[in-house]
């Protein structure tokens, strides 16, 4: 599996087969951070077909500036702004800049997120805190900022947060199963506290999906991913767009608190290591 090919690329994006109707999107807009990454753009892409405004939110301008670009050349209404979930004052910035337009979003979609591959024991404290900031407190400045706009303008909403397989198989980030085991805990109680606001707010656990972000691990650790499932397959960024589309929209009108695993049965069986499996463990 070479770098290039862990991308699905634009035409790819533009035409895979969807179950979902054109149109059921329409007059609805989706913020989507990390959206010029895999899961993301993949969910852009997906929502934007589908009729939806869609808005990215990312780091790197150039990755959601070329992300926009191809969306906008096939039609679909793409724009983006920067964020870094880390920061406090740059989410307060990014939602700012969208009451600024007038714009407030139906849906939020959490895809920002990561972590690299270390023994837990080896963990630094501002490494551990990196990892914790982002997936766990970034991903709950998004939640927070979107819920006050739906609380105050007495609107809907709905957010959609990309976890991990937190119950088993998954060894070499503990800090990442460690905050996004909060992430859903979290959810599920704001699924209860944000009803009586009209609020669902569910989450979507990837197995091991093929994406840019693998480049962080080890090329003899991504070639075990495939076989960390009963499926025996890595699956696609398609597959969790598709799962995000089903959260997101009219379909779970009465879903929320739920924690979807589209991860071809990991969190059941199979295991995955991103870094070397000790002998120990070898039969
Ligand atoms: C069953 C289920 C089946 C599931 C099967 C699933 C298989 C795959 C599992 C999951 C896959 C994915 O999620 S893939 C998709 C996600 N994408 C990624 O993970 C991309 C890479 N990750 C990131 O970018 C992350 O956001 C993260 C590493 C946290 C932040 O990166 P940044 O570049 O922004 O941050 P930096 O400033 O470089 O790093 C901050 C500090 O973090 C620590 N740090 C960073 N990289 C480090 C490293 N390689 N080794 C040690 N420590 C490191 C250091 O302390 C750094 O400080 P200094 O010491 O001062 O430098
Ligand atoms: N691929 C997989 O196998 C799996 C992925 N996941 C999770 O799914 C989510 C999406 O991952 P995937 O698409 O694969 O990975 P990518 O690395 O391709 O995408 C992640 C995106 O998150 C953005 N991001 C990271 N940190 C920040 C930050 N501090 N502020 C704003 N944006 C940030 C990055 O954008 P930029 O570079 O512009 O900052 C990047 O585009 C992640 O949470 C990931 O951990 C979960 C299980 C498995």
């Amino acid at each position: 599996m070479t770098d290039d090919s862990l991308d699905l690329d634009d035409s790819a994006l533009a035409e895979h087969p969807t179950v979902y109707a054109v149109g059921s999107f329409s007059g609805h807009t989706a913020l989507i951070s990390g959206g010029a990454g895999g899961i993301g753009r993949a969910s852009a892409w997906l929502l934007g077909r589908l009729g939806a405004r869609v808005i990215l939110a990312g780091r790197d301008p150039g990755k959601l500036d070329a992300a926009v670009a191809a969306m906008r050349g096939r039609g679909l209404d793409a724009t983006s702004h920067t964020v870094d979930i880390r920061e406090p004052d740059s989410v307060s910035a990014l939602f700012e800049r969208l009451d600024q337009e007038r714009t407030t979003p139906d849906l939020l979609v959490n895809s920002a997120g990561g972590q690299f591959p270390q023994p837990a024991i080896d963990f630094s404290e501002k490494g551990w805190n990196t990892v914790v900031n982002t997936n766990l407190n970034g991903t709950w400045r998004m939640m927070q900022a979107a819920a006050r706009r739906w609380r105050d303008q007495s609107k809907p909403g709905a957010i959609v947060n990309i976890v991990v397989v937190t119950q088993q198989g998954l060894y070499g980030v503990a800090h990442t199963v460690a905050a996004r085991a909060g992430v859903i805990a979290l959810s599920e109680n704001l699924a209860v506290e944000w009803a009586p606001l009209k609020i669902r707010v569910n989450c979507i656990a990837p197995g091991a999906i093929e994406t840019p972000g693998w480049r962080v691990y080890k090329p003899e650790q991504r070639e075990t991913y495939a076989r960390s499932n009963p499926m025996m397959r890595a699956g696609q960024a398609w597959e969790i767009a598709e799962a995000c589309a089903y959260l997101g929209g009219a379909a779970a009108d009465f879903v929320t608190g739920e924690t979807l695993h589209v991860a071809g049965g990991s969190q059941l069986w199979g295991e995955t290591w991103t870094i070397p499996r000790p002998g120990y463990f070898k039969s």
